[in-house]
């Protein structure tokens, strides 16, 4: 289960006299192990056309491993440029395929390409199964972003190797009851339903501020869960001043963290021919 959210990053591929270009991240990933490059690479073999000389321009506004998605934008980026560099013969769901190929799992993916709240899963015969929920506009989503990272490699190494069944059937009911819960703004209904007993015991202590903001979160009225696999704490809030007051008590406690008023975003990743 995954929700787009307002949060973006926009990615230019040019021609370029040189093989490779990578300008606007990190120099680590300045690269052809670069995953938008990676990713353009994995288009273009798809679509059987020769990979171009690229100048790839990243204005990132999504943090690297903090549970917001980053390696989603990378995929979903590399493979809508290459589809758009030769004249977008693939549909969406064909890119979220290849996108999953590369990503594992759909659950990130999916939302970052369609947009709203996506419950999707790789069904028998190997096809890419998704269900998207509108989510109610009465809900405001503010994401608390730690200054520190947490990778998602990290942060499934702690979750357990098997769970039992109760647990399982408690974990499905709480899922399906959620989207339900999300689709209608039902904030009471999402405070029991996101109570989680599959990921959040383990990787919360994996934030050592986890606490610390669930408590100001509920404070203000708001519920909290782990955005991802982490580090960002997102909270969800009926109304725009309890979303501002959890910005704020965050803000005074964190300094340093940095703080998005998000809303769901509907129509999942774009691109343009210039
Ligand atoms: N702007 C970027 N430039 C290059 N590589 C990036 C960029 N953003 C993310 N990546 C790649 O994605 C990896 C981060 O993926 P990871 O799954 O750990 O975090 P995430 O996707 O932000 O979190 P989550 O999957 O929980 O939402 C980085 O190590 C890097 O390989
Ligand atoms: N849903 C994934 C994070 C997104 O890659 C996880 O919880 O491990």
């Amino acid at each position: 289960m995954g929700l787009a959210v307002s949060l973006y990053s926009t990615i230019d591929f040019e021609q370029s006299s040189q093989k490779l270009i990578i300008n606007g991240c990190d120099e680590q990933f300045q690269n052809e192990q670069n995953l938008t490059y990676q990713a353009f690479v994995r288009g273009c073999h798809f679509l059987n056309q020769p990979v171009p000389n690229v100048k790839i321009t990243i204005d990132n506004h999504v943090p690297v491993s903090r549970g917001l998605g980053s390696s989603a934008v990378c995929i979903v980026g590399g493979l809508m440029g290459a589809n758009l560099w030769f004249d977008s013969p693939l549909n969406k769901k064909e890119i979220l395929t290849l996108a999953t190929e590369m990503e594992g799992h759909p659950d990130n993916v999916a939302p970052a390409i369609l947009g709203n709240l996506n419950v999707s899963f790789t069904d028998s015969l190997e096809n890419i199964q998704n269900v998207a929920f509108k989510v109610s506009s009465d809900l405001f989503f503010v994401a608390l972003v730690p200054d520190y990272q947490l990778s998602t490699k990290k942060a499934r190494q702690v979750l357990p190797k098997s769970m039992d069944y109760q647990t399982v059937s408690y974990q499905v009911g709480h899922a399906v009851a959620l989207s339900k819960a999300l689709e209608t703004g039902d904030l009471q209904l999402i405070r029991q339903a996101i109570i989680d007993k599959m990921h959040e015991p383990f990787r919360s202590k994996l934030i050592p501020d986890y606490s610390a903001v669930k408590s100001i979160c509920e404070k203000d009225g708001g519920v909290l869960y782990i955005s991802g696999s982490g580090s960002t704490l997102m909270a969800i809030a009926s109304n725009l001043n309890d979303a501002q007051k959890i910005i704020d008590e965050t803000k005074k406690s964190f300094p340093n963290w940095k703080t998005h008023l998000l809303s769901v975003d509907t129509k999942g990743a774009s691109g343009v021919l210039i």
